[in-house]
């Protein structure tokens, strides 16, 4: 496969060590490891593999940060991460390019995801200096109550690959507008991009120590457990699966933290007969394969009605033959490879399952070896049902699964019957209908008419098995705030003199 890494305007973007307390350093015992292209296999370089005792350092300086940045008023925070904001923008060619280097997505994805994360900084500036308290009327004559909003201290942030920038923008972003410091575990795959908005926010003038990003593959495990275990650490925000957010949730029982936890999904897309046909196949083209299946809102269980099923499924799988994988700087590729064959195993497990107990694939279906080891074909598969691998579990690739369906209760039930609950989506023109299956899902986000709800303005956050707490939004900020309530005693009521 022709693969060519477009240089970097500025070379000095392309890191190698570990931001931590306003120094690039590496990890004490010298290790490294190797982070490698998921479309051509060749190495793209090597970061440090920080350990406990590197973790605690960069805990010690968010620790010694927090002092004086809890302090900064709302409006000096907004204009730090409007800033910041600004270096993403005129750093965005450069920032899109190490994001397809190293997760693979094609660089017109990448600029897309470069303009999602900034925009979280952007929203973020602009929410941090409007983090009001309440004026409460007391119970107890003489009493004055009211409350303030403070920083819940230091943060551990852990994101995954899939998103190298917006995932962690989506955390940093409010956690500063809150005014805490922090301590970041970026993804082992993706650590490239996370280095080089580090680079960007010392260019904004983020004072050292409140932003601390620490490197691991081999021991992203022991980060994980020094992040949920140091009393230093009030607040632990992770972005990944539901099995790993389990592990973080009882580690951090302990210390008592406050969490959000945004975990996996395996969203239903249902199309209903009275839905416009060629919009909801977009929508589902959108939701399916956008990051070729690898984000946690894709739709994993496509249920389309009987009445228009088979004509949903003939034109859905001629758009799909349309699509062109490659490497994400080609011209004219719409999809990239899968991060690691981790996941090509598990997708190529999904489709063998589904066609042993019936599923017609219309469309893919195999490996690509001749681009490389990672990907896959677009797939279509026909008649699944939901007994089937797809329908249980999040593929987490592009594989898109067909189900037909009679009724809007047996929908509804079979879309409520995962355990997970992170978004999901349907097609209708009927707008009481629009109301009582919004209503009725079980999901933390519903997309009516569209396959694409993603939104800085907009909560994002499931419920079930999928986690709790939102990102994003005019909630955001509320995770990393814990609310200070004060009583002022023995006010009185009666003017003097009266
Ligand atoms: N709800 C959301 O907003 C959202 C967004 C993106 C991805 N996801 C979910 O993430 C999953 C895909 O990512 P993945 O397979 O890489 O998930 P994962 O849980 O294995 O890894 C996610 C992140 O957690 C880190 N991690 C893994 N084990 C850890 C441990 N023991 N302690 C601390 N950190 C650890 C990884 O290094 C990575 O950075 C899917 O289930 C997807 O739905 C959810
Ligand atoms: O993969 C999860 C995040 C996707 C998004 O923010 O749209």
């Amino acid at each position: 496969m022709v693969h060519s890494v477009p240089p970097l305007n500025d070379k000095s973007l392309l890191k190698s060590q570990c931001y931590i307390d306003g120094k690039w350093i590496g990890a004490k015992s010298g290790k490294t490891f190797e982070v490698t292209d998921p479309a051509s296999g060749k190495s793209i370089g090597t970061m440090p593999e920080m350990d406990v005792s590197d973790c605690e350092v960069a805990i010690k300086a968010a620790e010694k940060a927090l002092v004086s940045f809890r302090k900064t008023t709302g409006r000096e925070r907004a204009r730090m991460l409007r800033k910041w904001y600004q270096l993403m923008v005129d750093n965005a060619d450069d920032l899109a390019k190490l994001i397809t280097w190293e997760n693979g997505k094609p660089l017109a994805d990448a600029k897309g995801e470069v303009t999602y994360a900034s925009n979280f900084f952007e929203w973020f500036s602009e929410e941090a200096p409007r983090t009001y308290g309440d004026t409460i009327p007391a119970t107890v004559p003489g009493n004055r109550v009211y409350t303030i909003k403070e920083p819940v201290g230091v943060c551990g942030l852990i994101t995954p690959w899939n998103f190298p920038a917006a995932m962690i923008t989506r955390k940093i972003g409010p956690a500063l507008a809150a005014g805490c410091t922090l301590v970041a575990k970026s993804p082992g795959e993706t650590p490239f991009t996370a280095a080089a908005l580090a680079e960007l926010g010392h260019r904004a003038g983020i004072p050292a120590g409140v932003v601390n990003i620490v490197t691991a593959l081999h021991n992203t495990a022991e980060i994980g457990s020094t992040l949920t275990s140091s009393p230093v650490v009030r607040k632990v925000s992770f972005t990944g699966s539901t099995g790993v957010g389990k592990l973080l949730m009882k580690q951090s029982a302990d210390t008592l933290k406050k969490l959000s936890f945004e975990l996996g999904g395996n969203a239903p897309f249902i199309v209903f007969d009275d839905a416009d046909l060629e919009s909801a196949v977009a929508g589902a083209l959108a939701s399916k394969f956008r990051s070729s299946g690898q984000t946690c809102v894709c739709a994993n269980r496509i249920y389309v009605q009987k009445g228009i099923y088979d004509e949903f499924c003939k034109v859905f799988a001629e758009k799909v033959k349309g699509f062109k994988v490659g490497g994400g700087y080609e011209e004219g590729v719409t999809h990239g490879p899968l991060i690691h064959n981790r996941a090509v195993s598990k997708v190529e497990s999904h489709v063998q399952d589904a066609v042993s107990q019936g599923g017609k694939v219309l469309v893919g279906g195999q490996k690509l070896p001749d681009l490389g080891e990672n990907f896959f074909q677009m797939t279509v598969i026909r008649d699944m049902k939901p007994n089937m691998r797809l329908s249980q579990e999040e593929t987490f690739g592009p594989v898109a699964g067909l189900f037909p369906f009679e009724t809007e209760a047996d929908v509804v039930k079979m879309a409520n019957q995962a355990e997970v609950g992170l978004a999901g989506y349907f097609f209708s023109k009927d707008i009481q209908r629009c109301y009582r299956v919004a209503e009725a899902l079980e999901t933390g986000m519903v997309g009516i008419n569209t396959g694409l709800i993603s939104d800085p303005a907009a909560p994002f956050g499931g419920v079930k098995f999928s986690g709790f707490g939102r990102e994003g939004s005019k909630y955001g900020v509320s995770e990393y705030e814990v609310i200070k309530m004060v009583t002022l005693g023995g006010m009185g009521q009666e003017l003097q003199g009266s």
